[in-house]
């Protein structure tokens, strides 16, 4: 049922063993029963159920039959959640503590904007253009906001507008206020009703992102924002007690932030309405239409009370756009949504510098303690291809005195939250991660990013040397590539150095020419390429950038 997971196939009154705290559907495997439908924290499974839960990991269920009923199988086979997140802090230095602006902020207004659709609305150029009421300019200017980044430029004026809207932008470059801003502002200005308490609520807006960490982070950024506003942002995100989230939904929801998983069941329950729904937003929207989220987003979409694409305003961001992915999108964006594009489709901050280093598998984890003696307290975000090998290194790293957390799919709430919280506070200056710190997580002064394994996918590679050289500041990226494992990236990675401006080494375009398959190179040092697929119909220009047949990231169990 589930890569690891369920191993029995069960039977009258059979025991089953769950090594994984997952949920498992077991389709019409067990017409004749009816399974305990138990919920992290709520025991209404059914009393002719029995339940057993032994260590945290594993849990076994016992199936009772029950005649006649021929229900689709549902089990958490997992412990209670009762992880209760720490309270917020309510003060404003806390609210709208910030990083400062790098060298680079200005070199933004330098990068080529396209967009392409009919009718866009004019660029502003700056925030007093954008026509925000008062409460929103002050917590603009609180957040440390001078001037629009060029995304803010033209996405706020296109949503203000009531645009649908795919936007393709380099990370840490500002995505997140460019559609926080406009929605909230469309919210005042069309006399939101303060939120009271209701156990159903329903939320003028959605945000939709793939990790627990990203969508927190998204959420303290709405709250920013909304300060002082009557505006009431929510967060839900798994690994966190259910009946809590049911019980903040309750005291008012404006805009909802959520997994997907934890937001369907809050729909599923009755807690949350769509009627009212406005504005859906996807960020990260290629990884959340990929294959791994894609059957969700369309079980939102056709959710009781969805509004219609016609009906809502469906918004979608992300630095990487996969030209599969932006045809799949158009099915949940309105026929004249507009594509912004800043810089180059799918391509790398510019402001990272990148290396890459050959190595073979024996000797990495000696190669990383060399480096990270030379970066000092220097933080660092390492990531590594699985939930095993980023315990395994945390603990090498911490043996040899280098204050190390982690961070990956198989901790407990609690403790991906620690750790964030450690390597944030500087107490950890090394992180060890999975593909689940990979995307949006905006941590200040990352300086370096390692990648101790290669990602299989390009994408995933732009989103991890993402988390340093945010916000126009400097970062460095360094990368370990193995000639024995990693040759099917090297194309992509030569291009994508070419369009960073960065220097390619020549044993790298080299494993790129050897690599079977390659028929040639032609990397262009192109600054700008826009790439809506509508334009390229079937005469497109198959960049590597766009991999059409890529492989989701690598470590599926880590998102949410
Ligand atoms: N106009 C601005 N002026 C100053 N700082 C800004 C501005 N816009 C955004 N920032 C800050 O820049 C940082 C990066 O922004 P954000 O996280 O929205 O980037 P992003 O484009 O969503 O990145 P990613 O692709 O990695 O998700 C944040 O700390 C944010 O507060």
């Amino acid at each position: 049922v589930e890569r690891g997971g369920f191993r029995g196939r069960g039977g009258r009154g059979k025991m089953l063993t769950y090594p994984y705290s997952r949920i498992c559907i077991l389709s019409q495997l067990f017409t004749g029963f009816k399974g305990v439908r138990e919920n992290e924290d709520t025991s209404d499974g059914d009393s002719k159920f029995t339940r057993r839960t032994s260590q945290q990991s594993c849990s076994t269920i016992k199936l009772v039959p029950l005649l006649h009923h021929k229900e689709l199988l549902i089990f958490f086979a997992g412990p209670m959640v009762t992880y209760i997140p720490p309270t917020l802090p309510e003060d404003e230095a806390s609210i709208f503590a910030h990083y400062k602006t790098g060298i680079h902020f200005d070199k933004y207004d330098d990068i080529m904007v396209d967009v392409s659709g009919t009718n866009p609305p004019q660029a502003i150029m700056t925030f007093d253009e954008a026509g925000l009421c008062e409460s929103l300019r002050k917590t603009v200017s609180k957040s440390g906001y001078v001037k629009p980044t060029p995304v803010q430029k033209h996405g706020i004026p296109i949503i203000s507008a009531g645009r649908d809207l795919m936007a393709c932008a380099q990370t840490g470059s500002g995505k997140t206020a460019a559609f926080l801003l406009p929605i909230l502002q469309q919210l005042m200005a069309h006399g939101v009703a303060a939120s009271s308490f209701s156990e159903l609520q329903e939320p003028e807006a959605i945000i939709v992102a793939p990790t627990r960490e990203l969508i927190h982070q998204i959420y303290l950024e709405a709250r920013k924002f909304a300060h002082g506003t009557c505006v009431r942002p929510v967060v839900v995100y798994g690994g966190v007690n259910t009946g809590f989230q049911m019980r903040e939904i309750s005291k008012g929801c404006n805009v909802l932030c959520g997994t997907p998983g934890r937001l369907l069941d809050m729909i599923g329950r009755g807690r949350v309405g769509l009627t009212k729904l406005q504005y859906l937003v996807l960020d990260e929207a290629d990884r959340m239409l990929d294959m791994g989220f894609e059957p969700e987003m369309r079980r939102l979409v056709g959710s009781p009370g969805m509004p219609s694409k016609e009906n809502r305003q469906t918004l979608m961001f992300s630095a990487t756009f996969p030209e599969d992915i932006q045809r799949l999108a158009a099915d949940f964006l309105g026929t004249d949504y507009l594509f912004l594009v800043v810089g180059v489709v799918g391509g790398a901050c510019s402001d990272v510098e990148q290396t890459f280093v050959q190595v073979n598998r024996f000797s990495k984890r000696e190669q990383l303690l060399d480096l990270l003696k030379t970066t000092g307290t220097e933080r660092t975000l390492v990531f590594v291809e699985t939930k095993r090998q980023a315990d395994f290194i945390a603990t090498y790293l911490c043996q040899e005195k280098v204050p190390t957390t982690s961070i990956h799919g198989d901790r407990e709430q609690r403790e991906r939250e620690r750790a964030l919280a450690d390597f944030r506070s500087g107490t950890c200056s090394v992180l060890v991660a999975t593909s689940v710190a990979a995307r949006g997580l905006d941590i200040p002064d990352v300086q370096h990013v390692v990648n101790f394994d290669l990602p299989t996918n390009i994408d995933e590679y732009v989103h991890r040397i993402g988390r340093t050289g945010r916000c126009g500041n400097i970062g460095r990226a360094v990368s370990f590539y193995d000639l024995d494992t990693d040759g099917q990236l090297a194309r992509s990675l030569v291009t994508i150095l070419c369009k960073a401006q960065q220097e390619v080494p020549s044993w790298l375009e080299e494993a790129a020419l050897s690599f079977p398959g390659s028929t040639g190179l032609n990397f262009s040092r192109k600054t700008f390429a826009s790439s809506d697929s509508r334009k390229w119909g079937s005469m497109h220009d198959k960049s590597v950038i766009i991999q059409p047949g890529a492989q989701p990231a690598v470590d599926e169990e880590d998102w949410e």
